[in-house]
């Protein structure tokens, strides 16, 4: 028992002991660890401390001092010795090869030293812009790239730029000239390496309105430089972002992700470079200002345009290298590190600049090449496009590139405004030759009509002096100021031509057309493109035309652009735009915006570039008139004698088989004989047609009244105009006369008026040298002849009898006198309107008054006349021939109003024909 006792006590004690044995092993190691820790610890402290003052400096600091033959501080020291060697052991070389490195990615001007480049014109077109562009030099010790303290190493500076980075310069203070000098050396750089034009740059001052940087001022004047309005940072933002938005769409559409490989692919150079200066103040921009910059700096380099800030506080996106200045000579950059002073280039030589600066203007104007003439807006060999897809044709020069008008599904329509005397005619004609050299007529059909009081298309159309005209050209309309009506049937014709392609297009399976054109080869569906000059004219008064005219208008303007019928609006400007009050959806879809110099509001409101543009130039914008979409362009001489017309003559050769255009002249009478509706007239049995007036249409057309034999079918001419009464009742009984056989039809010619017997006699000869017999009768025969023909009403043999009256009203008192028990001559006229047409008698009478013709007509006999040609007579006594409608008419020279109430929903304005006076022959 005992024994066992004194074993289980040596058991324990053993274990004991093992224990304690084990828990002094742990000791020791956690002592030995926390030692080790603190040695870390202690040369980490002391790393610290060497690299506040500088490995090179460790020897001497006074910071270092107690630490001194620390042994701790000689294993740090040594430590890092190595690590430098080791690291520059790779950088022994380094200043060499960034020299070496600038050498080749800043070549010529962009990192020669000025003496070699400044003053020579750049070479540089569509290829690769240098990779970096120099700014300055930084030097470093020897030892500092592992090599011999004391000694020093420099290298060259140079930043990145053209579709590669941003630059953001920060100043110090004092040395705005500083940073000047550097910005201008940049610039000069750029500028001095590419072909003059090639690159385009921006300046904003949030401070100065015209100094920035003054030696550029030649270059100001060219589009090479643009000093931007500081308060207006919004229009330039929007001005990049609009380039931004157009040349992506450009290259995503060509398949290329940015401008530059665009280029690379193509090796050609479609757009020029942009840099867009922007100074600030130091001062945050406004939040919207922010916004707009961070946008524009995310999209520009693959645009090909970079940014340089200088004090604008912000964080860019895309790539960005700074420019931090510490004086007026040295500065830091994200290129080298915070380690390395970079000693800025000294500034340019001010005269050499602007020197250059001139030159480079010089070479940028004369790039423009002189006047060019309109011959050189013409292709060599005519009518050589398509018209399928678009129309497009240049119509100017800048900077020696030819600029181009594209009509088509982006920019379906145009407006084209300046002051009077701009050029707008002159701009018109070039676009007309431009396009109509290019396509022939199968291609392009134009409809011309100019509101001016003038004729300025009247050449288009065959002339006494020049029988040629332009084929392309389908109708001309020229003094049409007082015609709107004219206007109104131009747009019911396109209209019209609208639903026609529409239904083809339907019956086709197709939407627009180029698919129309592809799924019907044979078809004849060319672009049609409609130029109305002054067309504000349209919307000219508060009635039924400025109505219609806005609604068709607005109708072509939506849908005109699938089918190929295409708007091009003339006008002075503010009364152009002014006429689009309350019609924004046409406004809108003339997004071809065409502003002459001076041009007000054609543009969009921020957009200036027509304030300053020179004399004959004229700013195409397809951008519905945003900055960022305008070219400017210099516009040849199209007026000038022998141009058009020399290109016409040539054109009307080429395409002599196609017809001549329809050409309304508003100034002139249209003369009966030569009237398509006149001369085709052919025998009518049951429906004569008596022709009143030419209608005002596009097609040649006259208005006329069908005498068939129902009621009302009688014509009243009213009003006090004598010879646009005759005019009426003459063109009116020729036609019928010419629609019957000799023999065939009385006529019978009652005169009331003296002063007319001779037109009525002349009338007679003509009518009886058609074969016709017709009767002539003098006023006081005039009751009698009524009489007879009342009576005659209930022979059986009632064959065709028209019955012209002329001034009915002057013999009124003939006609009331009455026998008693007897009807008067006025009641035998009355049953002649009554009951005449019935049985194939008609009255073509002419009253001098609405209210005498209610006199003769009496209560309830207005049903009787069934169709009526106002004179000078106002609207508002028309009403009751009119179904009670209020009529808009207020009279004018050498026109009337028709009405014919079984074919006109309202009145229309006709054309009395020309007669031949005795004086004309
Ligand atoms: N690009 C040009 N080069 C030379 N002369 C021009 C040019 N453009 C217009 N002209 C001349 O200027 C004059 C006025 O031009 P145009 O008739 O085209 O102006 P407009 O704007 O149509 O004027 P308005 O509205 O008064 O008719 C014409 O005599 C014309 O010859």
């Amino acid at each position: 028992m005992r024994r066992k006792v004194v074993e289980q006590r040596a058991r324990v004690t053993n274990a004991f002991e093992a224990l304690r044995h084990q828990i002094g092993l742990a000791l020791g190691a956690a002592r030995n660890a926390r030692l080790d820790a603190e040695d870390a610890l202690t040369k980490l402290r002391l790393e610290k401390l060497v690299l506040s003052v500088g490995l090179d400096h460790a020897e001497d600091d006074p910071k270092l001092a107690e630490h001194r033959g620390e042994p701790a501080m000689a294993s740090v020291l040594s430590w890092l010795h190595t690590v430098r060697s080791r690291f520059y052991a790779d950088w022994a070389d380094g200043p060499a090869q960034l020299r070496d490195l600038v050498a080749s990615e800043a070549d010529g001007p962009a990192g020669r030293p000025a003496g070699e480049w400044l003053g020579t014109l750049g070479r540089i077109d569509g290829t690769e812009p240098p990779g970096l562009w120099r700014i300055g030099e930084a030097t470093v010790d020897g030892l500092s790239v592992g090599g011999t303290r004391g000694t020093t190493h420099s290298f060259d500076v140079a930043v990145p730029l053209l579709d590669e980075s941003h630059l953001s310069i920060t100043s110090a203070p004092k040395t705005r000239h500083t940073v000047d000098a550097l910005v201008e050396n940049l610039l000069m750089r750029v500028l001095s390496t590419f072909t003059p034009g090639a690159v385009k740059v921006h300046l904003w001052d949030v401070g100065q309105l015209t100094a920035v940087l003054p030696n550029f001022y030649a270059l100001s004047r060219t589009s090479a430089v643009t000093v931007h309005d500081p308060t207006r940072l919004v229009d330039l933002l929007d001005e990049l972002a609009g380039h931004i938005r157009r040349i992506h769409t450009h290259t995503m559409q060509a398949g290329y992700p940015t401008l530059r490989a665009m280029r690379k692919a193509t090796g050609k150079r479609v757009e020029p470079w942009r840099i867009a200066v922007l100074y600030g103040n130091g001062e945050n921009l406004a939040p919207e200002h922010l916004r707009d910059l961070k946008r524009v700096a995310s999209g520009a380099l693959a645009a090909g345009i970079s940014l340089v800030l200088v004090d604008v506080p912000t964080v860019l996106g895309g790539s960005v290298e700074t420019i931090s200045l510490l004086d007026d000579r040295r500065a830091i950059t994200s290129m080298t590190g915070s380690g390395v002073e970079v000693w800025l280039d000294p500034p340019l030589p001010p005269g050499q600049v602007a020197g250059a600066a001139a030159r480079i203007a010089e070479a940028v104007i004369t790039k423009q090449g002189g006047p060019r003439s309109f011959a050189d807006l013409l292709p060599t060999e005519f009518g050589k496009e398509c018209s399928a897809r678009e129309l497009r044709a240049p119509v100017g020069f800048y900077e020696g590139e030819p600029v181009e008008v594209v009509i088509g599904d982006a920019t379906p329509h145009a407006l084209i405004g300046g002051p009077s005397g701009s050029g707008k005619t002159n701009f018109l004609y070039a676009l007309l030759g431009s396009l109509a050299a290019r396509y022939s007529p199968d291609e392009l059909a134009l409809y011309l009509l100019d509101f001016k009081e003038g004729v300025s298309f009247a050449g288009l159309a065959p002339g006494k002096k020049d029988e040629s005209w332009l084929p392309h050209a389908r109708l001309v309309g020229v003094n049409v100021n007082t015609d709107r009506e004219f206007g109104l049937a131009l747009l019911r014709f396109l209209s019209d031509e609208l639903r026609r392609r529409s239904a083809a297009a339907k019956e086709y399976e197709v939407t627009n057309i180029a698919e129309l054109r592809a799924a019907d080869p044979d078809g004849h569906w060319p672009r049609i493109v409609a130029v109305i000059d002054e067309f504000q004219y349209l919307f000219a008064g508060r009635d039924s035309v400025t109505a219609m005219a806005t609604a068709l208008l607005e109708d072509l303007a939506r849908r005109g652009r699938s089918q190929g019928i295409h708007l091009v609006l003339a006008s002075q400007d503010i009364a152009g735009i002014d006429a689009f009050w309350g019609k924004p959806a046409v406004f809108e879809q003339c997004t071809l915006r065409i502003a002459m110099p001076k041009a007000r509001r054609v543009l969009a409101e921020s957009n200036q570039a027509a304030v300053s543009a020179p004399r004959w130039h004229a700013v195409v914008n397809h951008e519905s008139g945003i900055s960022h979409g305008n070219q400017l362009v210099h516009v040849p001489d199209a007026s000038a004698k022998d141009t058009f017309p020399v290109l016409q003559r040539q054109l009307w050769q080429r395409y002599a088989t196609h017809g001549g255009p329809r050409l309304f002249d508003g100034a002139v009478a249209p003369q009966l004989d030569e009237s398509p509706a006149f001369t085709t007239l052919e025998p009518a049995k049951d429906r004569p047609r008596a022709l009143v007036g030419q209608s005002i249409e596009v097609m040649d057309n006259a208005h006329a009244v069908e005498l068939a034999s129902a009621p009302g079918r009688n014509l009243a001419v009213l009003g006090s105009s004598t010879a646009e009464a005759l005019s009426v009742l003459e063109a009116a009984t020729r036609s019928l006369a010419r629609q019957y056989p000799p023999g065939a039809v009385e006529f019978v010619l009652g005169c009331a008026i003296d002063t007319c017997a001779d037109e009525v006699r002349a009338l007679a000869d003509d009518l009886a040298a058609l074969g016709h017999k017709p009767v002539v009768t003098s006023a006081s025969d005039i009751p009698t002849v009524v009489a007879d023909q009342a009576a005659r009403l209930s022979e059986p043999d009632g064959g065709p009898r028209f019955v012209v009256l002329y001034g009915v009203d002057a013999v009124s008192p003939a006609l009331e006198r009455k026998e008693p028990g007897k009807p008067s001559g006025l009641d035998h006229l009355r049953t002649l309107l009554k009951q005449g047409p019935v049985k194939g008698t008609h009255v073509l009478g002419w009253w001098r008054g609405v209210a005498r013709l209610k006199d003769t007509l009496g209560f309830g006999g207005t049903e009787d006349i069934g169709a009526w040609v106002a004179l000078d007579v106002q609207g508002s006594e028309l009403a009751a021939f009119c179904a009670g409608q209020v009529v808009h008419w207020s009279p004018r020279a050498g026109r009337a109003l028709f009405f014919d109430r079984s074919t006109h929903a309202s009145p229309e304005v006709t054309i009395p024909f020309h007669r031949q006076e005795a004086s004309d022959a």
